[in-house]
């Protein structure tokens, strides 16, 4: 499952580009052509140097402003599409894809984790999996289906 309303579970916890010229960053960092750069979407995602001291507590409304309106923000922070001219060109289909399922499912069903005691894990491959899956009951709620 991806999770993009939280700044921390990013399907692509890593990724690495290669170098195609000598450079100069922003910052006044030099990488070399062929030097491979890594960047750790889901370390950047704990950063409290980043999202403040509660990055790793899941609270969604830090994506609202003051009148609860959804606010972007910066792909360069939120790195999980990534960002420039290479971002992920499937982003708003995605966003709206999983608009559209949360609002069927959730307005259908209320979804509990089998086993709230238990522990969950992730597995890194290239994408980050869940250790054994997440196993969940759907209720349906009253009135539906
Ligand atoms: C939650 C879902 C998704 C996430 C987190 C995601 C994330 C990413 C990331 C991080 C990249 C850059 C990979 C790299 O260059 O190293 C990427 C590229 C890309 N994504 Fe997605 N993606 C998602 C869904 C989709 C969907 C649904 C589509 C198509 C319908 C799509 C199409 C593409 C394409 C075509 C690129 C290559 C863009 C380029 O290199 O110019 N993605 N995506």
């Amino acid at each position: 499952m991806y999770d993009p309303d939280t700044n921390n579970h990013d399907v692509h916890p890593h990724d690495v580009k290669i170098c195609f010229s000598d450079d100069t960053w922003p910052d006044g960092y030099s990488v070399r052509k062929g030097d491979a750069v890594a960047y750790h979407p889901y370390a950047m995602g704990r950063m409290k140097f980043l999202w403040g001291d509660d990055a790793e507590e899941f609270r969604p409304e830090r994506w609202l402003d003051e009148n609860c309106l959804f606010q972007q923000e910066s792909p360069f922070k939120f790195t999980a599409f990534q960002a420039g001219p290479r971002i992920c060109l499937g982003k708003e289909f995605a966003y709206r894809q999983m608009k559209i399922f949360s609002a069927v499912l959730l307005g259908s069903y209320i979804f509990k984790l089998s086993d709230e005691k238990k522990s969950i894990t992730s597995r890194t491959m290239l994408t980050l999996q869940i250790d054994g899956g997440l196993h969940i009951r759907a209720i349906p709620r009253l009135g539906h289906i």
